[in-house]
């Protein structure tokens, strides 16, 4: 099938490559010129996992395609995908001024029936206003074309992104309309062959289901995350709870890591724009406004345990950190733990040394003026003379570190662990200082 995808960030071009690498015809526009140039010469602007051979193979046998040229886009596919990004707005409320602009481009070129498919992850009732907009410039040009507004929100989850595209769990569709319906099973038939995993629905459900999905997330790692400061004042230890209640079927292991705070470019924002569209209807969101709370307040602990070890006085330390993505297998700092831990460290006086496997180039990118950063070339250097070692993202080559050797480098043996990858009896044993995330065992040792 003809498909054009406007936004290629890490939906739209994910998206793009996996449905050309099933035969689909797909162009690619995006307004970023540089973007779109480097794409052409195979320079692809983001690390996710198995991406960059499948762009590459389906540029090369010409499957997939790049322009900034709307009007050739809108006239390339019947099927019109929007995947352009949905930032909060002032006030939390997702910003739709990226996806009424696709929308009134599609309106202004399109000269026969589209199928627009909104796979940004936007507040229900938006296709409606897609529509609207389509309907408003159509009629400007005096034009009757017909055309239908679907939802189909993505799922996909960063550094596993191709794998959960090609494979997803579901597959769920928003639209009344039966031609649109036998066209996104035309599209997605490739992904549907041993079960079937596309989920029809009504347009407004299928908006509130990528909401409820990650507000379901965000809440069970909130969840986890108070019962972790619970244990830790309590003298329990989280990971034995976690792997207690993860035990029971009905609760499950996923998702119930408890950590330094969720971040990224989805869980934070939708939460937030979930809070605001209750608050517009005069609902009050009791849970989701907890689960946000919670986890501002999580994402201040690394540097709490740091403040607490130092007796207030990080003036002039280095603090190392291990990892600034705001998950494994990313190079994307949105929304990262990392940022508010640096920040607050700053702030402090302290200055700090560090790496990361993917994110060291969007670190710079972000900080890039900050004498207070050194971004060190190795997980070694970063620990040269540092006060103490803080890992904020549980990259797998931070898992098994020597630890002898970043005794020896840090000048006072602390290690702050936001992921708890680390047995704190062992590291107890060895004369750190362990501070981990609701690990009261090792909170208390270290405090006797
Ligand atoms: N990142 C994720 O893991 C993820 C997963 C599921 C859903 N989503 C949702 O998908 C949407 C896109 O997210 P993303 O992370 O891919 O965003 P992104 O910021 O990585 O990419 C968005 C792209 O859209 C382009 N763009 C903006 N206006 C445009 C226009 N008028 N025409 C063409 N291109 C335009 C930008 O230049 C950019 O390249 C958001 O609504 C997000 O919430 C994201
Ligand atoms: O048990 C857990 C699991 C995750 N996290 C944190 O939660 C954040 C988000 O992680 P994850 O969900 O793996 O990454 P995303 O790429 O943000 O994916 C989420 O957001 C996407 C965008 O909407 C959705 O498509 C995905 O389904 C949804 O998982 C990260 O900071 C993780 O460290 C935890 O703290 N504990």
């Amino acid at each position: 099938m003809k498909v054009t995808v406007f936004g290629i960030g890490y939906v739209g071009l994910v998206q793009a490559a996996v449905l050309a690498s099933v035969g689909h015809d797909v162009m690619c526009v995006d307004i970023d010129e540089q973007k779109i140039d480097n794409l052409k010469k195979g320079i692809i602007p983001i690390y996710e996992p198995g991406l960059t051979p499948l762009v590459e193979e389906t540029y090369q046998n010409g499957l997939l395609n790049f322009t900034t040229d709307a009007a050739k886009g809108v006239s390339h596919g019947t099927i019109q995908f929007i995947a352009v990004g949905t930032p909060p707005d002032e006030d939390g409320s997702a910003d739709l001024k990226y996806v009424l602009a696709v929308a009134e481009t599609i309106a202004t070129y399109m000269t026969d029936e589209k199928i627009v498919i909104d796979k940004s992850t936007v507040p229900v009732g938006t296709a409606d206003k897609v529509a609207a907009k389509i309907a408003e410039v159509l009629a400007k040009r005096k034009q009757s074309i017909p055309y239908d507004v679907v939802s189909n929100p993505e799922f996909l989850k960063e550094g596993a992104a191709v794998s959960d595209c090609m494979k997803p769990d579901r597959i769920v569709v928003g639209t009344e309309n039966e031609k649109s319906r036998v066209a996104m099973r035309e599209l997605y038939a490739p992904f549907n062959r041993n079960h079937d995993r596309m989920i029809f629905m009504d347009v407004r459900s299928a908006e509130l289901t990528k909401y409820a999905a990650n507000c379901m997330l965000a809440t069970k790692i909130s969840f986890m995350n108070e019962m972790s400061n619970l244990a830790e004042l309590l003298g329990a230890d989280i990971e034995a709870v976690r792997h207690g209640i993860g035990s029971d079927s009905r609760i499950g292991y996923q998702f119930i890591y408890p950590g330094c705070g969720y971040g990224g470019s989805c869980f934070p924002k939708d939460v937030q724009a979930l809070v605001r569209t209750a608050n517009e209807i005069n609902y009050k969101p009791a849970l989701l406004e907890a689960v946000e709370s919670v986890n501002y307040a999580q994402k201040q602990k690394l540097f709490t345990h740091l403040s607490n070890h130092f007796k207030g006085d990080l003036a002039g330390k280095t603090i190392a950190i291990w990892g600034l993505s705001f998950k494994p297998q990313t190079d994307d700092m949105r929304e990262a733990s990392s940022i508010v831990l640096m920040k607050a460290l700053w702030q402090a006086g302290a200055i700090v040394q560090a790496y990361d496997p993917e994110a060291m180039e969007e670190c710079q990118r972000i900080f890039n003026d900050n004498d207070n950063l050194a971004l060190m070339g190795t997980k070694e250097s970063a620990l040269k003379g540092a006060d103490a070692l803080v890992v904020c993202t549980e990259w797998s080559q931070f898992r098994a570190p020597d630890f002898d050797l970043i005794g020896n480098a840090l000048t006072t043996k602390v290690i702050v662990d936001g992921r708890n990858l680390y047995d704190p009896q062992l590291l107890n044993e060895r004369g750190f200082a362990y501070y981990a995330i609701g690990r009261g065992d090792s909170v208390k040792k270290v405090n006797a």
